[in-house]
């Protein structure tokens, strides 16, 4: 880890103590994290930053189980099993936290592109750029105006429907690591694309990440399409 992902790391950690602080006391935090309540208000104000080993901790242990509840909580199901996500796909902020939490747990390497499928995974997509400093790419069910050359994968899903996604050509260029990113993975159709969208531009897969995996229908054909990690932050069954 160079200087700049140490200090990133420590500064996401702070970020992931302001959020937990906003429903919790001092005390009550120093529980969850195992960490000392006076040093726990030093990095909550800002006035000490948490030494790297610590930030870790509580990027990926205390991170991972409080990003997961809370997104939980967040999330709505209707009376056919559909989700509405939209109260974590329009936080940004939530997202950002997201980011280093997903990098932590599943140790991909480091992207050169994040790919998402429009609509609903391009805030998640727009904070894993942001947080690996990688480009962010999205496919499209419509081609791009004004361009000439796109990389298009069809499928005729399940339910007999023809979907096809299409990337403008140049968003990939031939041997850059791809990270596949979605708000949502259900029947893994839509991440089967994107996968074929990144292999015809000649790419190598640095993995495949959802927010929510409904089942493991999924999350299991990603896991026979490629060897990189594949994860979701919480799996609703
Ligand atoms: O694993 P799957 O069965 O393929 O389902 C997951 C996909 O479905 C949703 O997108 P949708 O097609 O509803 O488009 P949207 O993002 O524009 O809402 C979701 O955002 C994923 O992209
Ligand atoms: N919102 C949603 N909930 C569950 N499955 C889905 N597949 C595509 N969109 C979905």
């Amino acid at each position: 880890m160079n200087r700049a992902e140490k200090a990133a790391l420590q500064l996401q950690a702070v970020s992931v103590l302001r959020m937990l602080k906003e429903t919790r006391t001092y005390d009550e935090l120093a529980e969850l994290t195992g960490l000392p309540a006076g040093d726990l208000n030093r990095y909550v104000n800002g006035h000490v930053l948490p030494g790297v080993e610590r930030a870790r901790e509580v990027v990926e242990g205390v991170g991972r189980d409080a990003l997961a509840d809370e997104l939980e909580a967040r999330v709505r199901f209707d009376d056919e099993g559909y989700v509405d996500n939209s109260g974590v796909v329009f936080d940004q902020s939530f997202l950002d936290l997201v980011a280093p939490v997903a990098a932590n747990t599943l140790n991909f390497e480091r992207p050169d592109v994040i790919l998402t499928a429009a609509t609903d995974g391009i805030t998640l997509g727009a904070a894993m750029a942001s947080y690996f400093g990688a480009r962010l790419a999205y496919a499209k069910k419509s081609k791009e105006t004004a361009v000439e050359d796109f990389i298009e994968s069809r499928q005729r899903l399940a339910s007999g429907i023809e979907l096809t996604y299409y990337l403008p050509a140049s968003a990939i260029d031939a041997g850059e690591r791809v990270l596949v990113v979605d708000d949502l993975i259900r029947s893994g159709e839509t991440q089967e694309l994107l996968l074929d969208i990144a292999l015809q531009g000649d790419a190598n897969i640095a993995g495949v990440f959802a927010l929510i995996a409904v089942g493991d229908e999924g999350t299991n054909r990603a896991r026979e399409l490629t060897d990189a990690p594949v994860g979701a932050l919480s799996v609703f069954e």
